[in-house]
């Protein structure tokens, strides 16, 4: 796993050998530690370099053996035994140096890299923290606040961003490892000692403990509860406040504390799930190894509302031509204005130049005829996006696939009224879709594989985390979310605020809780799709007491709200009161309380004092609950796509895993218990009522979540 080769006469080169990214498993390990000692020993060798195969260097400790036991050598003495030999070794960083590999890296004497090259610590993300000596000798190599900014984000570096730093040595456009080699037999003779890193002193500011406080209030207030980015902070004040030797001692005692938690556990899980859902499969045999997308180059972008808008920056921003499409002239400069103002922007805090040239705006429908891809992002109404869906299917041109936007409306429907059923898919953006990462692609039943591969390579070039998904009310996220908000809104009922209800789940760990989400979302959006349900306004069945609808408990306190012209953040007014319209500084509103304890009053419902664990437990269990019945209709293909579109759409904390992830550690029997519970006591909520796929886990021994889809009922059978 590692090759040995003396080249140029006097330079040991060692390649690591592990495809696809050299990661660091026990075998490499093993093959790094004999073939160093080979070189040191061998009197012929006067200087070594360390490359990887591939173009990669190296991407770190392999994360698949996190879960096993410990074999082969170890990382840290590995490292020192390059530090402290005698012979300089020069690390040549061709593609990419993450966590264990720079800290190889770091270990080595030199570091040259490719331009291309990145670099990072990005353990913090897997839960971890950089335990192969990072913490200790990238703070003594770099100074304090740089070291303390990388290892606590685990962002990756670009080869001159390392270089201003002082992570490397030089960049070089062309072959790292030739100018690495012609290095390693320039440098022998130079004095080592100030090259091993372990020796240095960190470079610090005056100020070390106020870095040191600050950093810490910031990255608590980031970690919504996760470890690994305290203990990162504890490891590198080591760096800067203790021996070098001391300093490891450390960072291995805090890796300790990680290594076996939950946090990195679920972490490391996210990191698979991610790269997981993007091999998707269909019912029919189809897959993502046998469908290939058809090249786009050409997109359209219909309607330019917030969706649209950002839908077309995203786009722009991955290189692609745009025509942006709205209805009227004064429509289309409004649209118009904001893209552009987003677009630059966003240049401007990259220092790039906004690639204006991409964008064509228009109000000709006849102008589409030569788009590859258009995606409507009309208003969420469906005769409205059946009347654009027949304009489109007659304008453009036959091959041209057809996406919506849509939040939850039924694509089939759509698609019937178009020639091409085949070429219609829904790509769900989440707000705002510059930024959001997550995408859900929406087979529908008649959808086709080129279709789906099609719409999914476009999510991956838009660098999203795109999940293929059935189609049904609300795809997979918004299904999901609401037995989540019905709960939030019985808890208000039933004797809560919203501050409290949000604080419970603020500390579980989400950045904001549901009522402070839905007062962003604006509170109209979810009032409109219930006027049309029926659930409200003048369609309500006259015979429906007030918190009954369609046979069922319903609370119609958000309704009561709207009727306020309490409408969120947008207004000013909603759940909470704001600093002012548009305001994001949420304060709790004494008329909100009033109006509650009128409204349980009024219906005679006597409040009760509810408790953090209730609140979450209500609302989570419920939303996992309907992720179990979202696996067993077919819907979602797998726990992991549910666990990401929750954690890149819906802001579940990652160091939780998702919340089938999170159900897993919980223990299905204890979330079982609970949802009886519950149920009992709440008989008119069907939703609380445990889904028959979670009963068949339970009764099964509760398996590990890897196995559950031998579980399913009708695996892939929407899909
Ligand atoms: C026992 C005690 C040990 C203590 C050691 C503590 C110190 C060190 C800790 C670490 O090093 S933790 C690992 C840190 N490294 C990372 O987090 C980097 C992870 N990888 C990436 O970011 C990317 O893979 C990449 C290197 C930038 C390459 O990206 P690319 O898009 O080209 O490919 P991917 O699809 O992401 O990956 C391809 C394939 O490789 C698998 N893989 C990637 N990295 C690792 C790894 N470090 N270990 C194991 N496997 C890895 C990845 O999962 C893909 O495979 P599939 O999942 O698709 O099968």
């Amino acid at each position: 796993m590692a090759r040995y080769e003396q080249v140029q006469g006097t330079v040991a080169l060692i390649t690591l050998t592990n495809p696809p990214v050299n990661a660091l498993s026990a075998a490499v390990r093993l093959g790094i530690t004999e073939t160093v000692t080979r070189a040191l020993r061998d009197p012929e060798v006067k200087s070594m370099v360390i490359c990887g195969e591939n173009g990669v260097f190296c991407g770190g400790a392999d994360i698949r053996e996190f879960a096993k036991p410990m074999s082969g050598p170890p990382l840290v003495p590995m490292i020192a035994a390059i530090e402290e030999g005698e012979k300089p070794v020069v690390a040549a960083i061709e593609g990419a140096a993450f966590g264990g590999g720079l800290e190889l890296a770091l270990g080595c004497h030199y570091r040259i890299a490719h331009s291309k090259a990145r670099v990072g610590l990005p353990e913090v993300t897997l839960g971890l923290l950089p335990a192969a000596g990072g913490t200790q000798r990238l703070p003594r190599l770099i100074g304090l606040a740089p070291a303390l900014d990388l290892i606590t984000t685990g962002r990756h570096v670009t080869a001159q961003e390392a270089l201003k730093l002082g992570i490397v040595d030089q960049v070089t456009d062309q072959s790292a490892l030739d100018l690495a080699i012609q290095f390693a037999q320039q440098v022998v003779g130079q004095p080592l000692l100030p090259r091993k890193l372990s020796t240095r002193q960190t470079p610090c500011p005056p100020d070390v403990d106020g870095l040191l406080e600050e950093t810490m209030a910031q990255v608590k207030q980031r970690a919504r509860g996760a470890m690994a980015p305290i203990a990162c902070v504890q490891a590198v004040r080591a760096a800067a406040t203790l021996p070098y030797q001391a300093g490891m001692q450390k960072e291995q005692e805090l890796m300790a504390t990680l290594f076996h938690s939950s946090q990195a556990r679920a972490m490391q899980y996210c990191f698979f799930a991610q790269r997981a859902v993007g091999r998707w499969s269909l019912s029919s045999g189809a897959h993502s190894g046998n469908s290939k997308p058809r090249p786009v180059s050409k997109v359209a972008v219909i309607g330019l509302g917030t969706m649209g808008r950002g839908i077309t920056v995203a786009l722009v921003k991955a290189g692609m031509s745009v025509l942006a499409v709205e209805t009227n002239k004064k429509q289309l400069e409004i649209g118009k204005q904001m893209v552009s103002a987003m677009l630059k922007h966003d240049a401007q805090k990259r220092n790039a130049t906004p690639r204006l040239d991409l964008l064509h705006f228009t109000i000709d429908l006849l102008e589409l005829k030569n788009t590859d891809l258009i995606i409507e992002a009309v208003f969420e109404d469906m005769a409205l996006k059946k009347q654009v869906f027949k304009e489109l299917s007659s304008v453009c041109k036959a091959d041209a696939f057809l996406c919506t936007n849509t939040s939850g409306l039924d694509v089939d429907e759509l698609a019937a009224v178009t020639k091409r059923p085949e070429l219609v898919v829904g790509m769900h953006f989440f707000a705002p879709a510059h930024v959001m990462k997550l995408l859900e692609v929406v087979h529908g039943s008649r959808s086709s594989p080129e279709a789906v591969a099609t719409a999914m390579h476009l999510g991956k070039r838009l660098g999203k985390v795109s999940v293929l998904v059935g189609n049904c009310a609300g795809f997979v996220g918004n299904r999901m979310l609401k037995p989540y908000l019905e709960q939030a809104n019985f808890l208000l009922e039933e004797g809560a605020t919203p501050e409290l209800v949000d604080g419970a789940l603020e500390e579980f760990g989400f950045p904001m809780g549901v009522f402070k989400m839905s007062d962003l979302s604006g509170l109209d959006v979810g009032w409109r799709i219930r006027k049309e349900a029926g659930l409200t306004g003048p369609n309500v069945d006259p015979r429906d007491p007030p918190r009954r609808r369609q046979g069922r408990r319903y609370s119609p306190l958000p309704d009561l709200v709207c009727e306020q012209g309490r409408l969120g953040q947008k207004n000013g007014r909603g759940w909470y009161l704001y600093d002012k319209p548009g305001g994001r500084v949420a304060t709790p509103d004494p008329s909100i309380h009033k109006f509650l304890e009128e409204y349980r009053i009024k219906h005679g419902i006597s409040p009760r004092q509810i408790d953090r664990q209730e609140v979450v437990e209500r609302c989570l269990f419920a939303l996992i609950n309907e992720g179990f019945r979202s696996l067993d209709d077919g819907i979602a293909a797998g726990p992991e796509d549910i666990d990401m579109i929750y954690v890149f759409g819906y802001g579940w904390p990652r160091h939780r895993g998702g919340p089938m992830f999170y159900a897993g550690m919980v223990g299905l029997p204890r979330v079982l218990t609970r949802l009886e519970h519950y149920r009992q006591a709440h008989p008119e909520v069907p939703h609380l009522e445990p889904s028959p796929l979670l009963r068949r886990l339970v009764a099964s021994g509760s398996p590990p979540i890897n196995k559950w889809r031998d579980f399913l009922q009708r695996p892939h059978s929407q899909l």
